[in-house]
């Protein structure tokens, strides 16, 4: 579970955003001033903290300090009244992950907070994205034509990637898209559902590894009312709501083992009975699955069944990363431009060569959801007509170090090169990844295989 620390002097507020939160599920804690706010960090764990830029006998900005210094990965986000937005601006540039200004919109504060989860914890399967509706408001602000806007890329993987979507979309196979966290998977789901004859039914995107494991028959199946403690009225599942259309499944790897016979019968058999419901319900739908990890290996360990793994992957889409792709670079930074432009009103124009040959350089181990935060966070922060260098996040500037790349990784002695890049970082893991190369999962399952104690 995701933990945040949220500091507020305003008690009532606080609870209130504390329930939010938690209803959200989130593991929360609170205080209300810096002082007690520093304890707590020193102690504990957070993925986000959410600081009032305006405490009592300090400045909000003292916490994003402490966070810095540490090297801790949490992500700090500040809320901060209309008149402050210049001082938000002002500590952005200083790391700070985003800005809400109050009063709070908890659909904007949920999208940020997710948007910090999914950069901070790329590959952890952890359960940041809330059901398909929260993951239709989160970009809420930007247009609905910019939001729908596929760029395809120029490059050639981006070409292969075009022709396996022109290919696959008018028939029903079933498609299993796999590429790294961020690099776009649900994009190409949407774009192959768009593609099909399907297209005009719905796309319902279902976050497996969000649905909590009491509820998940339920959600995929639905319930009749009063089928069971709590069912206080009838529910259509996901199954039912996809008919006709497509049904996108991400982060399959998450599936409970339960989970996975009851999806397996449903897809084979093409009918769902709703929990409590005697009549069986005909479903046409299409499956679109995705996952960042090696379902390969999840099958060999027993731990993904291996006739689900095969009626899901009739074809398989492997979707580069953005390092892979550097000749589509440009153009995503563009779209991802102009869409900042839309939502903080602004009217740059491009990014300066400096910053593209920086931006270039970089790995993106967050693919295109990191380029696009980036973009943001520098959009905001610019006051130019371009976007300059110093506009852009810390770690876009500084040059990797080539010994540190994960071919040499792979080859050398992994286990020294993970202590020497640990003990460079001062143990902050997620920039030991970025150091090397890979996702914050493989490094924490490599900690484990190593025995290495951080
Ligand atoms: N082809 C594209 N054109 C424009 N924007 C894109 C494209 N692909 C991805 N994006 C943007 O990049 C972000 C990440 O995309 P998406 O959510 O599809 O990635 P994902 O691989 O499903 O991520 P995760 O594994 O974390 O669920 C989205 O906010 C989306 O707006």
């Amino acid at each position: 579970m995701n933990r945040i620390l949220i500091v507020e002097d305003d008690l009532a507020f606080c609870q209130m955003l504390a329930t939010f939160l938690t209803k959200k599920g989130f593991e929360v804690t609170t205080c209300t001033s810096a002082e007690q706010a520093h304890k707590e960090l020193d102690q504990n764990r957070f993925d986000v903290l959410l600081t009032d830029v305006r405490l009592p006998e300090k400045q909000g900005t003292v916490l994003l300090d402490r966070v810095q210094q540490n090297n801790w990965s949490t992500k700090v986000i500040l809320m901060t009244g209309y008149a402050e937005v210049s001082k938000a601006v002002e500590v952005m540039k200083s790391g700070a992950f985003d800005y809400i200004a109050k009063p709070v919109n908890p659909e904007k504060l949920l999208a940020s907070i997710k948007n910090a989860l999914k950069e901070l914890q790329g590959f952890e399967k952890s359960a940041i994205k809330q059901t398909t509706k929260a993951h239709k408001k989160s970009d809420a602000l930007i247009s609905e034509s910019q939001k729908q806007k596929y760029v395809q890329g120029v490059s050639k993987e981006a070409k292969t990637l075009a022709d396996y979507i022109d290919l696959v979309a008018p028939t029903d196979f079933s498609v299993l898209i796999v590429g790294q966290s961020g690099t776009g998977k649900e994009y190409v789901a949407k774009k192959i559902h768009h593609k099909s004859k399907r297209g005009k039914k719905a796309f319902v995107a279902v976050d497996c590894g969000a649905i909590p494991k009491e509820l998940a028959v339920s959600e995929f199946f639905g319930h009749v009312k009063g089928s069971f403690t709590g069912a206080i009225q009838d529910k259509v599942g996901h199954f039912e709501a996809a008919n006709g259309g497509t049904l996108f499944l991400d982060e399959i790897g998450n599936l409970s083992y339960e989970l996975q016979i009851h999806l397996l019968r449903a897809l084979q058999e093409r009918v769902i009975k709703p929990i409590g419901s005697h009549t069986e319900i005909p479903v046409d739908i299409r499956v679109i699955a995705a996952t960042n990890e090696n379902l390969d290996k999840a099958v060999a360990a027993g731990d993904f069944r291996e006739d689900l793994y095969h009626r899901l992957n009739e074809f398989s889409i492997q979707i580069p990363a953005l390092a892979e792709r550097k000749e589509d670079l440009v153009l995503f930074a563009n779209h991802f431009l102009s869409q900042a432009n839309q939502i903080l009103n602004k009217q740059i124009l491009g990014f300066t060569d400096e910053a593209m040959s920086k931006m270039e350089g970089y790995s993106w181990p967050g693919n295109l959801r990191e380029l696009q935060n980036c973009v943001k966070r520098a959009s905001l922060i610019a006051q130019n007509d371009y976007i300059e260098e110093t506009d852009l996040p810390k770690e876009i500037l500084v040059k990797p170090e080539p010994q540190e790349s994960y071919s040499l990784f792979k080859n050398k002695n992994e286990v020294q090169l993970i202590k020497d890049t640990l003990a460079k970082t001062g143990g902050n893991k997620s920039k030991t990844a970025r150091l090397l190369q890979i996702d914050r999962k493989t490094l924490y399952n490599k900690l484990k295989q190593y025995n290495i104690e951080y």
